[in-house]
């Protein structure tokens, strides 16, 4: 039953796929017409993780048929949690009969990031959890402190070996906690934890990006109450008895700014439905920045096509500057994609990417490309477009550098290949397919035999 939900759930069973594929993009075709924005996937990831909060079922609807999704559940299935997938993107799970203890498998943990998520979630209901090192993109160093500083408020032991062993074993309790960076995964976690706690946690410094929120807003269906959804501050009261909940994932902001750089990009008219236009304030400021044009209309956003693309010089004539941050700042993971922007913008445009070391080190595939960028240190890279890119080979370094150099691919003259689509594959949901259903001419093709 396990493998039959697995299959069900890939873009394509992982089975029966090829080891490895690429993509084959023969660039120059505008994209254009309409495209529904999937779920958030660092939505997904810590609304399916929050499962293990309750015996009771949880309907989580709009999942995202995406790698990381697939791995999240594999290793929720792994640790008891029954998991049933009712349509193409509506998944029901129980953990009933969740293992205690609930022993994450150190190979299945290593495929993302999110996996740390079940710390907080397994700490809170069985008293102790022992999790294997994280992996995920590999964008930089990726601090664990502030994740584990919250549990410590909450009266956890801790241990950090090659796995973090955490416990309880009189249970947790209300606590001050006070991020010393508003991580995102951390704020979660905390939140995961505390919501099983009766009594009053305060979270503070805490990320606030549409995920968290989301995650918030499912917890209180689950029986908890959050003050200051949306904020820095988090008030919880708990409770040892959170109940089942039906949760729809709202739609992923990070791929929304990704379909409107492509249209940008490549000239089209692209309307994205049923986004949620508060998200997508701060992307739409700084896409204009770098001179792409947007509109809403209701719930949609309308790309204009054949849009002359020109940097905003800052008032005094001074070079436009672009730069991520914790919510509502700019979203780190669209630095990428930015930069793939800017190389068809005319003007100058400073990037500047502070949280991760290594995401801006791909640039130099797009310089190869004929883009004009200037890799200023691993933070900041000064970009001077309109640039006429040409086909390339690439391999995808992580997911986002991934999409960057895909939309750098799609307006590239030529046919050029992406390696490694494994890591877009990991975010973004049958990309060929719908992007094929805009104009796009992409394949995906087998570059090693199907295994049996
Ligand atoms: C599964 C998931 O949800 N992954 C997202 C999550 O990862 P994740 O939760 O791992 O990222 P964090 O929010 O912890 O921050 C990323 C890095 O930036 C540093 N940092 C962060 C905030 C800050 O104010 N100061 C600071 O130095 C941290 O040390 C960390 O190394 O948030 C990141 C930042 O939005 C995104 O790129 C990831 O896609
Ligand atoms: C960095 C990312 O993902 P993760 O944190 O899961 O590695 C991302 O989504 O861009």
């Amino acid at each position: 039953m396990a493998v039959t939900l697995i299959e069900r759930l890939a873009p394509s069973p992982p089975q029966a796929r090829p080891l490895m594929e690429k993509f084959v993009i023969e660039g120059g075709a505008q994209l254009s017409g309409t495209v529904v924005p999937a779920g958030n996937k660092n939505g997904a990831l810590p609304i399916l993780a929050a499962s293990v909060l309750t015996t009771d079922e949880v309907v989580v609807r709009n999942v995202p048929r995406i790698r990381d999704v697939e791995a999240m559940l594999s290793i929720l299935q792994g640790i008891g949690v029954r998991v049933e997938r009712r349509n193409g993107h509506e998944v029901a799970l129980q953990a009933d009969a969740l293992h205690e203890p609930a022993q994450v498998d150190a190979k299945q943990a290593e495929a993302i990031r999110a996996s740390f998520l079940l710390a907080g979630p397994l700490l809170a209901r069985n008293g102790e959890a022992r999790m294997p090192p994280p992996g995920g993109d590999v964008i930089g160093r990726r601090r664990l402190d502030p994740h584990l500083d919250a549990f410590r408020a909450m009266g956890a032991e801790v241990e950090t070996e090659r796995d973090v062993v955490l416990r309880a074993p009189r249970g947790l309790r209300a606590g001050d906690v006070f991020m010393d960076e508003p991580s995102v995964m951390a704020t979660e976690n905390a939140l995961l934890a505390a919501v099983r706690i009766p009594g009053a946690t305060v979270i503070g410094n805490a990320a606030c990006e549409p995920h968290v929120q989301d995650l918030a807003r499912m917890l209180v269906k689950m029986g908890a109450t959050i003050h200051g959804i949306g904020s820095n501050v988090l008030t919880v009261h708990g409770s040892a008895d959170l109940h089942g909940c039906t949760h729809d994932i709202a739609p992923d902001h990070i791929e929304i700014g990704s379909f409107m750089a492509l249209a940008g990009v490549t000239g089209g008219e692209l309307r994205i439905k049923g986004c949620v236009s508060d998200d997508l304030r701060m992307i739409r400021l700084v896409f204009s920045r770098l001179g792409l044009h947007s509109e809403l209309d209701g719930d949609d956003v309308f790309i204009p096509g054949g849009q002359t693309l020109v940097v905003q010089r800052d008032v005094g004539e001074f070079t436009a500057k672009v730069q991520d941050g914790p919510w509502p700042a700019f979203p780190a993971d669209l630095t990428s994609i930015a930069i793939a922007l800017a190389t068809q913008s005319a003007g100058q445009v400073l990037i500047h990417e502070w949280m991760f070391e290594n995401r801006m080190i791909f640039t130099d595939k797009l310089v190869n490309m004929g883009a004009n960028i200037t890799l200023c240190d691993p933070h900041r890279a000064i970009v001077y477009g309109p640039s006429r890119l040409r086909a390339e080979r690439l391999e995808s370094p992580d997911i986002r550098a991934g999409m960057a150099m895909l939309i750098a691919a799609l307006c590239a003259e030529g046919r050029s290949e992406i390696g490694n689509i494994r890591q877009i594959d990991r975010g973004y949901e049958r990309i060929d397919e719908r992007l094929r259903e805009l104009g796009a001419r992409i394949e995906r093709v087998a570059t090693e035999p199907v295994p049996v």
